[in-house]
């Protein structure tokens, strides 16, 4: 497989039970690029997540991550390199920010028993919680954070291993205007920190793109209705082909809108 492919996925469909839920998948995603996948609710989005993060291989048709193919491969390995934000994080016990940082390592939601973390472990987390302006929450503990904070501590969990590829599931869920955008601020900076990750955020929302996306998979009930340049994806025509309505899309200084189409009024002059 080509060295420059993240992710590629051939023809996948994906059954469960007597369901076929992804109708013929494909689309490939090169090392660095940040891709955003939208579609309207059961579009498909976290089933093809699932493929992205080793959770499941496809029915039938290929996958292949970080140039393995699954199926072929152990998922607990692959699943290492992949570093994994979803903002239902079902942390139950009040760990603080550096000590939640610190399960990225472990691979788990709670700090392992009489597992402790490595000076160069530790070094590690800090390294990450300064890179997501969090020096001065390290030692706050989870109940106490706020949402944007939480979310900015689940991407410094999922950074801290050093993934190859960053999946951001619906990341600003929750998240107030104001807590939104340093969010996507704070995504946009790793193209900058991190220059040679991969990431595949998913979102229902043209709002919530960070302005470094480069690349859009729309997907529509299975099937996709456009991949590639984000430009070239987002236009009216295939929003309202994968949403079922009328959508104008807005692209201004870097970010995306969406809103529901409206017919003109007609005046009438006496
Ligand atoms: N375990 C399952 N058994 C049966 N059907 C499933 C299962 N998981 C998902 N589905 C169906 O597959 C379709 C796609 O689901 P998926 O969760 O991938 O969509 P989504 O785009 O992520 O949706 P949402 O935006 O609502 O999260 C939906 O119709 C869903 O009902």
């Amino acid at each position: 497989m080509d060295a420059a492919v993240a992710l590629e996925l051939k023809d996948v469909t994906f059954r469960r039970g007597d369901k076929e839920i992804l109708h013929g998948i494909s689309f490939t995603v090169k090392r660095g690029e940040h891709w955003v996948m939208l579609g309207p609710n059961g579009a498909g989005k976290s089933t093809v997540l699932g493929f992205c993060g080793a959770l499941v291989h496809p029915t039938s048709g290929t996958a292949d991550v970080l140039g393995e193919r699954l199926g072929r491969v152990e998922l607990q390995a692959l699943r290492r390199r992949i570093g994994h934000v979803n903002p239902r994080h079902p942390l139950r016990s009040p760990l603080t920010v550096t000590q939640v940082v610190l399960t990225g390592l472990t691979g788990t939601i709670e700090t392992p028993m009489r597992w402790s973390p490595s000076a160069d472990e530790l070094q590690q987390a800090h390294g990450v919680i300064e890179t997501l302006g969090l020096g001065g929450k390290a030692a706050e503990r989870w109940p106490t954070l706020s949402q944007g904070e939480r979310g900015r501590t689940l991407i410094a969990q999922a950074l801290v291993a050093d993934p190859d590829l960053l999946l951001l599931d619906e990341p600003s869920t929750g998240l107030d205007v104001a807590a939104r955008e340093q969010l996507l601020e704070t995504i946009d900076l790793l193209s900058e920190t991190h220059p040679e990750l991969t990431s595949v955020l998913v979102t229902h929302h043209l709002e919530e793109l960070p302005a470094s996306t480069g690349h859009a998979l729309l997907l529509s009930a299975g099937r996709v209705v456009a991949a590639g340049e984000v430009g070239d994806v987002l236009t009216s025509q295939h929003v309202s082909a994968a949403f079922g309505h009328p959508i104008e899309v807005e692209h201004r200084d870097g970010r995306w809108s969406a809103r529901a189409a409206r017919r003109r009024r007609v005046s009438v002059s006496a």
